[in-house]
């Protein structure tokens, strides 16, 4: 009989932990003290202090192994939103959460901590100061949000205070910064490709972006706050930079500090949706002898031309939430950090 190791609370193990979000949670959880595990599908980097287990997520036996003596987990892998295939986000998003939380249990795991997303709320109109007790999207607006949706169902209604297991879910919108390797270089490439030039709608729909060291910071926040007692157990929490901002004044900030002329001329949001959608229809028909990639698909149409901005005030006042780095300064560091995609001459 395989014997297990006693978990220790500075132990814990995050899971995705190679990816965007996942680094920088290792990063400062290193820093307050902690001893981390990463599990993931590839190791993308290496850091002193961090033992990494490479598996999928849904293999059972490899999870348990790397779960050894681990008190704590945080759960941030995720297929990328941008790969639109619906049986692998059920099947790690879904499927393999169940997997997750039933190998946690079993190696005597007592918190988990998910990274959900704002979106399981949002269906493509408006959203202004999103409170968390908003319905759950009943048409989801893709394939990846309607299996995070699931995914934090499973994970709250999983936390049982009686037997010592707790969950918590953090909702980020928006995650940038240094490193991340989706919103910056599709930005740069779409405006390479002389797509920028437009701004859907009348440019004015405000929407959060939250820079990455803040989204871990709520994280690690909520692992120290979930205690049998406290009110946190078994609930989402909204972590946004608390700023919510213009998405075309946004967009313009990065590009101009990248050297990108920003968009300048305006499209209709309605007409430029139904294009998109035609576009898609279209894209789907053609599917079974060209696969094509279109920059304005309905969902990206959505996100550019409507206002999403979610409220913080649940995490400000349960987690003693305030995000540690301003927008302004969040944009400068990102912008300095991606010398390489600037424009040349
Ligand atoms: N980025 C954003 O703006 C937002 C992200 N989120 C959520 O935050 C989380 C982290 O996002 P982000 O850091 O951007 O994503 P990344 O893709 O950078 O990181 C996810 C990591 O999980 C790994 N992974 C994927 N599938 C599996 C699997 N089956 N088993 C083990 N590991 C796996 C990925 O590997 P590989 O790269 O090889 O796929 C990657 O290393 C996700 O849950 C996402 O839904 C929520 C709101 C906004
Ligand atoms: C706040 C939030 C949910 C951000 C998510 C990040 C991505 C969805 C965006 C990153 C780059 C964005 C982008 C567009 C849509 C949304 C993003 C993919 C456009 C396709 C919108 C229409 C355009 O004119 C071009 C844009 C390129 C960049």
């Amino acid at each position: 009989m395989a014997t297990r190791i006693r978990p220790s609370s500075k132990r814990c193990a995050v899971i995705g932990g190679s990816g965007f979000l996942g680094r920088y949670l290792v990063e400062q959880l290193l820093d307050r003290g902690y001893s981390v595990s990463v599990f993931d599908i590839r190791q993308g980097y290496e850091l002193p202090g961090v033992t990494f287990h490479l598996g999928d997520l849904c293999d059972k036996q490899a999870l348990l192994a790397a779960l050894q003596g681990v008190s704590l987990v945080f759960h941030c892998a995720s297929p990328a939103p941008s790969c639109d295939d619906r049986a692998l986000f059920h099947r790690v998003n879904v499927d393999g959460t169940r997997n997750v939380l039933q190998t946690c249990q079993e190696a005597g795991v007592q918190k988990v901590i998910l990274t959900s997303s704002a979106s399981v709320v949002y269906e493509g109109t408006d959203i202004k100061d999103g409170k968390e007790d908003l319905p759950y999207a009943k048409k989801p607006i893709d394939y990846y949000t309607e299996t995070k949706i699931q995914q934090e169902k499973l994970v709250l209604e999983a936390c049982d205070t009686q037997k010592g297991f707790l969950t918590v879910a953090i909702r980020p919108h928006g995650i940038f910064g240094p490193r991340d390797p989706q919103l910056v270089p599709i930005l740069v490439d779409t405006a390479k490709r002389g797509k920028m030039k437009f701004i859907i709608g009348d440019g004015t729909n405000l929407v959060d972006f939250t820079f990455v060291e803040n989204v871990a910071h709520g994280h690690i926040l909520a692992a120290e706050s979930l205690r049998p007692e406290s009110p946190i157990c078994g609930k989402a929490y909204h972590i946004t930079n608390d700023e919510p901002v213009r998405f075309w004044d946004f967009m313009s900030q990065i590009l101009v500090g990248l050297d990108y002329d920003p968009p300048k001329y305006r499209l209709p949001y309605r007409l430029v949706h139904v294009l998109a959608m035609l576009l898609w229809l279209l894209v789907l028909f053609l599917r079974p002898v060209l696969q094509l990639r279109p920059t304005f698909t309905p969902m990206r149409v959505a996100l550019a031309g409507t206002h999403h901005y979610y409220s913080c005030t649940r995490a400000k006042e349960d987690l003693g939430y305030r995000p540690l780095v301003s927008l302004k300064d969040a944009i400068t560091r990102t912008v300095n950090s991606y010398s390489h995609l600037r424009r040349v001459a």
